[in-house]
């Protein structure tokens, strides 16, 4: 039987642990995850979505990933994402980008697979970089799936430094075609996800060359395998790169061409273009280029914070059934989630998945502006939200590779098997530290804008300083942080900006002392990322508190207000030495922030469980309760963790003989031996 209780549904049979968990809790989850995914019909929808796909037995793993090889692995999510596309009409919204991907993490989970790059970097480049008659051209069968496609950009040589690409696409005057060339193995690409055995188109980033001068990095659309055989045109060479740290159910790949000629037509030319003569039509702006990348990096904070959140659900659930040690009553062990130290290790982190999706919505928000403006030919926005995303991007993506990891040490041994399904979360959610721009190298681009902002501010001229860092020219007047969030975000703002005059002023001293800007850029360049992450970290409270200001109901405000009270307080107290060190905060303030985040703990204690339930991931999402297998396991809704490893481990393969030829080929032999 199920007893919705505040919403929360009291399962019958569920871990009673759990069940105490969920009575306790002062809100209700439904309503929580319309704050989270912002409105009652998007939560609605994911709940539907996800009781849809729990009716669909061939969306379901076959077998538990983890035991899967790699080429089962490919073939596994190929078979699902397939059999999900024959589904997906009558399942969800095709024109809704998040109903998209939430059925896809349902249904193929952390392991990636072939068409995943297909709809979020093959087709975003073409719509925002190719014209009308292109779109007329590709879209259409690319959005019908006739052909797949990836986003080759990165080469073994060079990822981070987009203008030294070396592969070409030179023009030829004679024939009107560009002729693509990969001039040495560094010039190969190398990681493109979805490349290596299963695309056979690609945009491909080279280098336009017109007449021997170098146009810098263009995008271009590629076939590159035959459409009939699947096997790779004349010219050009394609395959897989290997197994990963995470998505071994994609191939990324490699791809090198032999001077293979594509027509004129396929540079991608909404917004440049190379006329029959050759003759180059420069885009409105110079890293127009680059726009698809500012895109995905808006999306990360939002999709990087489910990430988190889903490896907390794991770690808190399990921590309220998990007993383990004593407290006051001697007469039972208490749930390790009573720990103040299991508190610290997984509160912050839970506030943190919280804001990272608050921020993500501002910050999705942002580019559909950008995206407007960019179509009605004003790029003014661009410079702002390429600096904007690419702080964020780097903040989130770190902290969250700190929260999963945290969730998996808060699980113990149990953390620590593949059951747990964290390793397989963390191994996907720090590649975003890698993709879509290394994050020193990301930290580096706002630092670039942080520093032309304070000479604006040093030359007074601080109206000329965009709402995001006008706190730069503000006066330094002390703060009572028993006001409430508003001086927290004084005194955060205070630290940002000193870090960035500070570290503006040491690569102007660098360069006076007659260092050249780029050297005295590198010997600043830690103190840079340093202001970059303060600046970001900013921005991010700035949206949480945000965020709360703008909720209605009460029950949900008081809880959301305890946990940004813990996100200000944790995020305060990590960089305070940089207040304490001009005075700016005293001890005093030091040893109440402790104590507010102390409390703070306390205060989410009885409503955790019910906070991560909020996220209302499907067992099946979290890969604990896969259809017609028992197993599974940490994270599972009703709480039976320990039948359910044990069924685990009886599944493994290699339990299915009792013994193995490692031992009869090798243990046996050297025992015998030993035994003469
Ligand atoms: C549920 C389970 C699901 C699982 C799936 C989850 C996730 C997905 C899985 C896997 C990942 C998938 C895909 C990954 C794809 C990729 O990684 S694609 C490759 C991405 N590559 C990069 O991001 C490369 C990073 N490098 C760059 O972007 C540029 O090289 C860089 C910006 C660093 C430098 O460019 P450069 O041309 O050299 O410029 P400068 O440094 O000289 O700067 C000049 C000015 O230009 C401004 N600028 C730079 N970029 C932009 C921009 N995008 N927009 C606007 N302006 C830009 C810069 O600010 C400088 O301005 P100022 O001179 O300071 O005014
Ligand atoms: C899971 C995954 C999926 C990917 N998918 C794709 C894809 O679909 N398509 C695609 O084209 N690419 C893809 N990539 C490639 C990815 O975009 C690049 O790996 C990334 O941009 C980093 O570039 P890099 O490998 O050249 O790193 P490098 O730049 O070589 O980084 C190595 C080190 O050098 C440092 N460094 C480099 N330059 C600077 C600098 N200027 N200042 C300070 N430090 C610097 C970095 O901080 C880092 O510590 C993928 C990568 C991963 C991991």
């Amino acid at each position: 039987m199920t007893m919705v209780f505040l919403n929360k549904e009291i399962r019958d049979g569920d871990n009673p642990d759990l069940t105490e968990e969920r009575k306790t809790a002062t809100f209700d989850t439904n309503k929580m995850a319309e704050v989270i995914y912002g409105s009652e019909k998007l939560a609605r929808r994911r709940r539907e979505i996800s009781q849809a796909v729990s009716l669909i037995p061939e969306l379901a793993d076959s077998k538990p990933l983890p035991f899967l090889s790699r080429n089962e692995k490919i073939l596994e999510s190929t078979r699902k994402v397939t059999a999900l596309n024959e589904h997906l009409p009558r399942l969800i919204n095709m024109n809704d980008e998040d109903e998209a991907w939430h059925i896809h993490s349902e249904v193929i989970g952390f392991e990636g697979n072939p068409l995943a790059l297909h709809h979020s970097l093959f087709i975003p480049p073409l719509v925002i970089q190719g014209s009308d008659e292109q779109h007329e051209k590709w879209l259409g069968r690319a959005k019908r799936r006739e052909i797949i496609g990836c986003y080759a950009q990165t080469e073994l040589g060079h990822g981070s430094n987009i203008r030294k690409l070396e592969t070409t696409a030179t023009y030829s005057l004679s024939t009107q075609e560009f002729i693509l060339h990969t001039p040495t193995i560094n010039a190969l690409k190398w990681w493109p996800g979805a490349l290596g055995k299963s695309s056979n188109h690609a945009v491909v980033v080279a280098s336009l060359i017109i007449k021997e001068q170098n146009y810098g990095p263009h995008l271009f659309m590629v076939q590159i395998r035959d459409e009939q055989s699947h096997e790779p045109l004349p010219g050009i060479a394609v395959g897989d790169i290997g197994p990963k740290m995470a998505f071994n159910g994609a191939d990324n790949g490699f791809l090198g061409f032999n001077n293979f000629r594509i027509p004129r037509g396929n540079l991608l030319n909404r917004h440049c273009n190379v006329e029959v003569d050759g003759t180059y039509v420069r885009p409105p702006h110079d890293k127009m280029n680059y726009a698809g990348m500012i895109r995905v990096r808006s999306r990360m904070a939002a999709e990087q914070g489910t990430f988190m959140a889903q490896a907390l659900t794991i770690a808190v659930r399990y921590s309220a059934v998990r007993r383990q040690g004593f407290l006051e009553n001697k007469s039972q062990e208490v749930k390790v989630l009573d720990y103040q130290t299991q508190q610290h290790r997984l509160f912050p982190a839970i506030a943190r998945s919280y804001a990272f999706i608050f921020c993500g919505f501002e910050t999705i928000q942002k580019y559909e502006t950008l995206q407007n403006e960019m179509n009605s030919g004003n790029v003014s926005l661009m410079a702002d939200l390429h600096a904007l995303t690419s702080g964020i991007k780097s903040v989130v993506t770190y902290q969250t590779g700190e929260g999963i990891e945290q969730a998996r040490m808060a699980c113990g041994g149990h953390g620590y098997s593949m059951a747990s399904y964290i390793s397989e979360i963390y191994g996907c959610a720090i590649g975003g530290c890698t993709y879509e721009g290394e994050n020193m190298v990301m930290l580096l681009q706002l630092a670039r804008y942080l520093v032309k902002s304070v000479e604006l501010a040093m030359r007074g001229k601080p109206g000329d300083l965009g709402p995001m860092v006008a706190y730069l020219a503000y006066p330094d007047i002390k703060v009572d942080l028993v006001t409430g969030p508003e001086a927290y975000v004084k005194m955060f703002q205070h630290i940002s900006k000193r870090q960035s005059i500070k570290a503006t002023e040491k690569f102007h001293r660098k360069m006076e002392s007659g260092v050249s800007r780029d050297e005295a850029w590198n010997q600043c360049a830690v103190e840079l990322t340093r202001a970059s992450r303060l600046h970001t970290r900013l921005y991010i409270i700035e949206t949480f508190i945000r965020r709360v200001d703008s909720i209605e109901d009460l029950s949900i405000k008081m809880v959301l207000t305890d946990l940004m009270n813990l996100h200000l307080n944790y995020e305060l107290l990590d960089v305070a030495s940089y207040a304490l060190e001009d005075g700016f905060m005293s001890s005093t303030q030091m040893g109440f922030i402790k104590n507010q985040l102390y409390s703070s703990l306390e205060k989410i204690r009885p409503n955790a469980v019910s906070l991560v339930d909020s996220f209302q991931f499907s067992d099946l999402q979290l890969r604990s309760n896969l259809l017609n297998f028992l197993f599974q396991v940490l994270g599972r809704r009703d709480g039976h963790v320990y039948q359910n490893l044990f069924e685990w481990a009886k599944s493994s393969p290699l339990n299915q003989t009792e013994v193995l030829p490692s031992v009869t080929q090798y243990l046996k032999p050297m025992m015998e031996k030993a035994k003469l």
